[in-house]
């Protein structure tokens, strides 16, 4: 199948990553210096202490610098959040947000995650925006209810395909090694699709849905594979320059 929407391969560093990592960043700038570049995004997300860094090593890569989460207000007292303005002040130009982890970690609900999509639309961001079931809620046959529902609560309603990315990350395949088969992620994948289609219209069928869980350099190929799947979304894998392109590398059967 060929596949018309430009990918994204995108590495989310979570809680990881010093000063001493910055090496990592541009090894990964400098490796995706190639000519499928020219057909794919890149970007990295490494935790926000780096950020302004990250951006000048990525001066001269087509490397983007995005974050990880943003407070969906503009300024105030906020301890501890950084804003949207904040990240494009560092040149970052994307965000994640509603991330399982800090769905779980800090009780954010999609309502919280829309307005936080909202604030990064407000500022010119491209907003990633995570969903995906648990294994209970797998197990127990919620799989599309719960995507079905998170769709519609955490997506703003003026969402388009160059403001939105979709991250698909079933939560019990994160960081476990075990990745759902190619028939649960091409399941998924359509029904995300025609729900952002229903919705939003061409605007839907032109946004990026990224796959994520488990993605390595040996996986990357065969889940690129699957319709619909327009990236990746790497946790883990990313932190290495090696492991990253090899991801990069995967994606030149598909998309060179
Ligand atoms: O944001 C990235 C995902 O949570 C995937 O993490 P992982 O590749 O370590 O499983």
């Amino acid at each position: 199948m060929t596949k018309t929407i430009r990918p994204l391969l995108a590495g989310n560093w979570k809680m990881n990553g010093t000063r001493a990592s910055l090496d990592q960043i541009k090894a990964i700038a400098d490796g995706v210096k190639t000519p499928l570049s020219e057909k794919i995004d890149t970007l990295l997300c490494p935790p926000a202490t780096l950020l302004y860094v990250a951006t000048a090593l990525c001066d001269d890569s087509p490397l983007a610098i995005g974050a990880q989460d943003c407070h969906q207000q503009v300024s105030g007292a906020h301890t501890g959040d950084i804003s949207a303005e904040m990240i494009a002040d560092c040149f970052g130009t994307h965000v994640i947000v509603g991330h399982s982890e800090r769905r779980r970690n800090h009780a954010e609900s999609d309502m919280l995650v829309r307005a936080k999509a909202q604030a990064a639309h407000d500022t010119g961001l491209i907003a990633i925006i995570c969903i995906g079931e648990t294994a209970y809620e797998r197990n127990s046959g919620q799989t599309l209810d719960v995507l079905k529902r998170e769709l519609i609560g955490s997506v703003p309603d003026g969402a388009t395909a160059a403001t939105t990315v979709i991250a698909y990350e079933p939560v019990w395949a994160i960081g476990t090694g075990v990745v759902p088969t190619s028939e649960d992620v091409e399941e998924a994948h359509a029904f995300m699709r025609a729900e952002l289609i229903e919705r939003f219209g061409k605007e839907g069928a032109n946004m990026r849905i990224l796959y994520g869980g488990s993605v390595s350099g040996a996986n990357a190929r065969s889940l690129l594979d699957i319709p619909h799947v327009n990236g990746v979304l790497v946790g883990g894998q990313s932190l290495k320059a090696a492991d990253f392109l090899a991801i990069y590398a995967a994606f030149e059967r598909q998309f060179a």
